[in-house]
């Protein structure tokens, strides 16, 4: 036996059905147990200590940041108009990056409390979005692939690095897929952006590259029946194949990730040993896969079993290789990342809306949403140089044409947020002139604010260029007119709340005479 395959003591998980099914995954055997004496103490000292005077000390930095934050958020509602960042933000205040970037004035950050909670998280995070592949996969109606194409654009105004676009799989397993091909003709040639696509076997590699595909992934589960439901083959002969396109792929020198499922549990065998885990994810990560996402498939890991997991894949293969991909069927997922973070991974899939679901998984629901993951790391202090905004803004699209609302408890929240600000009559004043005209004189400065526009517009405007002039006009509508002065389609439409405070607020920093 390798020292991979020795047990860990977490394999033992009982087998039961119907009621037991939660407990198959739950760590509740970990939990102190009601006859140990020295945790019922280590409770009760807890207890005092929390409602004591005595304790004042260990708890005033938190009572110190608290007084910090609603000092900074009533300094927001106050503060006057000259300034660059318009007043009525509170939405932006909370959830931007640069909400962070602004410490309090004795120099003891939001970042610095975090650090001293959370000892080893990364400064920044690697957010790879899933959502063109592992969301749409397991949509029923086929979605058509100019929806496909136009949601992947979207995605690259985000400032996403990673975007996995699609699967070479066969079209008979996963029908909604079916124009991997063509998703690939139209995706934009963007240096920095990559856009991976799954590849099962030797056939989906080659079919992908002649589709243009500069990046690829593979996937192995860490469960036998998993395997076999989802790619028709053991662990092993899986392993096999990978080793085959891994080969073709380096050849080639295209990159190469390396997917494993089922790292928690599996819909049909239940509880997944660590070990077998860290064993696929060796096997992977020997054979030449740069990362490995651990993907829990049916979403039902939480903290508990998580860190045992990574615990064990971590002996196995460099923190620094790994990736973490959850599915929120229970809500777990934020905290699953959240201990993924302070155990020092640094890379975390996501899909935007919170689409998805495995067509091979039953039950399991969609992969945590981008914005929310988005969210919390900018709450943390945590860069990603993902744009919250254009994220929803991409999230809204998909939304609208799959006819549902956003899995993405952050999106709703804010554009809820926006839609009730929207109502409240404006606290800002506009400015002196009454529009504002940008000319072709000053096309560095043009394109610059063009670029800070909400996308969809943005990139309309761009399209137009060099001739283009741009009009603000007061009340916060917008309207392009390129030279010919063909009225642009989007040019009647008013801008969005969240929208006109971003132009707005970006105006003051505009350089140079308006
Ligand atoms: C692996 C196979 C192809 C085996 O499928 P098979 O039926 O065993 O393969 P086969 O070799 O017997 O071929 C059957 C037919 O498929 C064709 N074929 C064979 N390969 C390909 C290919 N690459 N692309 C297109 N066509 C292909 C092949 O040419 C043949 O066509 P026919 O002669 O009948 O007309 C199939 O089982 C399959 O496509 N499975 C993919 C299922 C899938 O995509 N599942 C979802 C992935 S999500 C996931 O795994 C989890 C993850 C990664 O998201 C992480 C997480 O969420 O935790």
């Amino acid at each position: 036996m390798s020292s991979l395959e020795e047990p860990l003591g977490l394999e033992n998980f009982s087998t039961c059905d119907g009621a037991g099914w939660l407990q198959r995954f739950s760590s509740s055997a970990c939990r102190p147990r009601s006859d140990d004496r020295e945790m019922d103490n280590y409770l009760v000292d807890c207890r005092e200590c929390s409602s004591s005077n005595s304790c004042n000390e260990e708890f005033d930095w938190e009572r110190k940041s608290k007084d910090r934050f609603a000092r900074k958020s009533l300094m927001c509602r106050t503060s006057s108009l000259g300034r660059r960042r318009t007043t009525d933000h509170t939405c932006n205040t909370w959830c931007s990056q640069d909400h962070y970037n602004s410490l309090p004035s004795d120099g003891i950050g939001i970042r610095h409390l975090v650090d001293k909670v959370f000892r080893s998280m990364p400064s920044h995070v690697k957010v790879v979005e899933v959502g063109p592949r592992d969301g749409l996969q397991n949509e029923k109606i086929i979605i058509p692939t100019s929806i496909k194409i136009e949601l992947i654009h979207k995605l690259t105004y985000t400032g996403l690095s990673v975007i996995e676009a699609t699967s070479f799989v066969s079209p008979k397993w996963v029908p909604q897929l079916a124009d991997a091909k063509d998703v690939m003709k139209g995706i934009p040639s963007i240096e920095r952006i990559h856009f991976p696509v799954l590849t099962p076997n030797i056939k989906g590699f080659e079919a992908a590259i002649a589709a243009g595909a500069k990046d690829i992934a593979v996937f192995a589960s860490a469960s036998e029946a998993f395997s076999k439901s989802n790619i028709n083959c053991s662990i092993k002969d899986s392993l096999g194949r990978y080793r085959d396109v891994t080969k073709a792929a380096k050849a080639l020198g295209v990159p190469v990730r390396g997917y494993v499922s089922c790292v928690i549990g599996c819909p049909i065998e239940g509880a997944i040993s660590p070990t077998k885990v860290a064993y696929v994810a060796k096997q992977l990560f020997e054979m030449g896969c740069f990362e490995i996402s651990l993907g829990d498939t049916i979403g039902v890991g939480t903290p508990g079993t998580v860190i045992p997991m990574l615990h064990a894949v971590m002996s196995a293969v460099p923190v620094e290789k790994l990736a973490v991909h959850f599915h929120d069927t229970y809500g777990q997922s934020l905290p699953n990342i959240l201990a993924s973070l302070q155990m020092g991974i640094a890379v975390v899939d996501s899909s935007v809306a919170g689409l998805g679901g495995c067509p091979y998984a039953k039950g399991a629901s969609g992969n945590v949403a981008t914005e929310d993951v988005v969210y919390m790391l900018n709450g943390l202090g945590i860069t990603t140089n993902v744009d919250l905004t254009k994220l929803m803004a991409a999230g809204d699209f998909i939304c609208n044409h799959l006819g549902r609302e956003s899995g993405s408890k952050t999106a709703v929240a804010l554009s809820k947020i926006g839609a009730s600000l929207k109502s409240r009559p404006r606290r800002f004043r506009l400015p002196q002139t009454p529009s504002m005209r940008m000319r072709q004189q000053q096309p560095r400065d043009f394109r610059c604010y063009l670029s800070q526009l909400p996308s969809d517009i943005g990139h309309g405007v761009r399209d137009c260029l060099p001739t283009p002039s741009l009009t603000i006009f007061p009340r916060c509508s917008c309207r392009y007119r390129n030279a010919t002065t063909t009225p642009f389609p989007m040019a009647q439409a008013p801008f969005r709340h969240t929208n006109q405070e971003y132009a707005y607020s970006n105006y003051y920093r505009f350089p140079g005479e308006l």
